[in-house]
């Protein structure tokens, strides 16, 4: 049986050298590193000349260390080894002249800051890992602050959801009559909602979520104007349809904001969830917040009739000033809310899928 060598490519990074011998079904492989930086390979196999036995040996251009690493698979035997010295040689072996059976391996193939920036890459990777085990590690809470938020986002998503049903079936068995009555069959189920969506604010600052405190503090404080100075103060709001409107409009973003939340706690994301979170708000954000101007321009004259909750003034200046003057102002507000909201909504929406797409890459 002749003796002959195979095909050997090679590449290498600062702290290694692979080899890729061209022999399918190698086997009875002796692979070694002799003492005087020479590696030695011997294996029977099928390369360039079909079955036979294959040799040859190399003697490297700088001390490698003597453990090998190597996988015989059917079509090739790849070889890794480690250098002494984390160094970029200019080439492999320690004679000038490159043996005719080696060749590079372009699949591996980097030049030397190529091979920079893989190393650094994989670096900043071990730093990133580190710095967020250690960051979790550190947080002794981190279990009962998540059971908190996972609680509260649960109770919220069932009294929304309550909310929304409800209404969706008294719209399928009553027809636009279920508008007028929408206050008195979850006005209670609301209030407890939107009581407990104060801790929204208080969230924030005490450092449990990311969200911003002013994002929080003007979507919570709007909508307890309208729920509890609007309707819950007069009666005679409490039967008009833009209550409904108000009402379904709120409870159908966060059906969908709520779960997105508990997902979160779990570490758990469902991508269709994510969309809808992060786009419904596109058209109900300025519809609810339409739909609340028409409330507060309902009541002005309500306010004014029942001069409920105006503020006394000398008789020569009137006698008092009624609450709709400050309803009025709060109108602005409300489009000055809108505005801020809705820049908030959007660079969350553009982090989101920005951040997901560079996962993605
Ligand atoms: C006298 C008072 C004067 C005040 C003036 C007021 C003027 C009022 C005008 C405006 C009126 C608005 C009234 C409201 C109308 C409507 O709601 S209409 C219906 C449509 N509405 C919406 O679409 C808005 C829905 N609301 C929201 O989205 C929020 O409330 C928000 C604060 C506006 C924005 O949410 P935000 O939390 O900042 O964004 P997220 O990306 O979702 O979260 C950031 C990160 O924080 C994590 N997180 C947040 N909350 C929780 C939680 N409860 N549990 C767990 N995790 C949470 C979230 O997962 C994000 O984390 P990362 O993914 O890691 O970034």
């Amino acid at each position: 049986m002749q003796i002959l060598t195979p095909h050997v490519y090679w590449a290498q990074r600062h702290s290694e050298i692979f080899l890729r011998v061209d022999l399918s079904d190698a086997k009875d492989l002796d692979i070694s590193v002799q003492e005087n930086n020479t590696l030695q390979f011997k294996a029977q196999g099928h390369g360039a000349k079909g079955d036979n036995e294959y040799k040859f040996s190399l003697e490297f251009r700088e001390p490698v260390r003597t453990e090998i690493n190597h996988k015989s698979t059917q079509r090739q035997v790849d070889i890794k080894i480690r250098k002494q010295e984390e160094r970029w040689w200019d080439r492999l072996t320690l004679q000038e002249k490159k043996p005719l059976f080696l060749a590079p391996d372009f699949d591996r193939w980097l030049d030397e800051s190529d091979a920079e920036m893989e190393l650094q890459a994989k670096e900043e990777e071990k730093i990133n890992k580190i710095s967020v085990e250690s960051r979790v590690r550190k947080d002794p809470y981190l279990g009962l602050k998540r059971g908190y938020l996972f609680m509260y986002n649960l109770v919220q998503f069932l009294g929304f959801s309550w909310i929304f049903v409800n209404m969706t079936v008294r719209l399928f068995i009553l027809g636009q009559d279920s508008f007028y009555d929408t206050f008195h069959t979850t006005a209670d189920m609301m209030y407890f909602c939107q009581m407990m969506a104060v801790l929204e604010v208080i969230n924030p600052l005490l450092g449990l979520v990311k969200t911003g405190f002013f994002p929080a503090m003007i979507q919570v404080a709007g909508r307890n104007v309208i729920l509890f100075v609007i309707f819950g103060s007069l009666e005679e709001m409490q039967n008009k349809p833009v209550v409904f409107f108000v009402f379904y409009l709120w409870s159908t973003i966060e059906i969908f904001r709520y779960p997105f939340y508990m997902l979160a706690c779990i570490s758990t994301e469902w991508k269709l969830l994510t969309w809808l979170r992060y786009s419904l708000w596109i058209p109900l954000y300025p519809l609810g917040v339409l739909a609340e101007a028409v409330a507060v321009i309902q009541s002005l004259a309500i306010f004014d009739e029942t001069r409920m909750f105006s503020v006394p003034l000398p008789a020569l200046l009137g006698g008092s000033l009624s609450f709709s003057y400050t309803l009025q102002i709060y109108l602005v507000l409300m489009f000055l809310g809108l505005f801020i909201n809705f820049r908030h909504l959007y660079k969350q929406r553009r982090r989101r899928f920005r951040s997901r797409k560079r996962k993605v890459q």
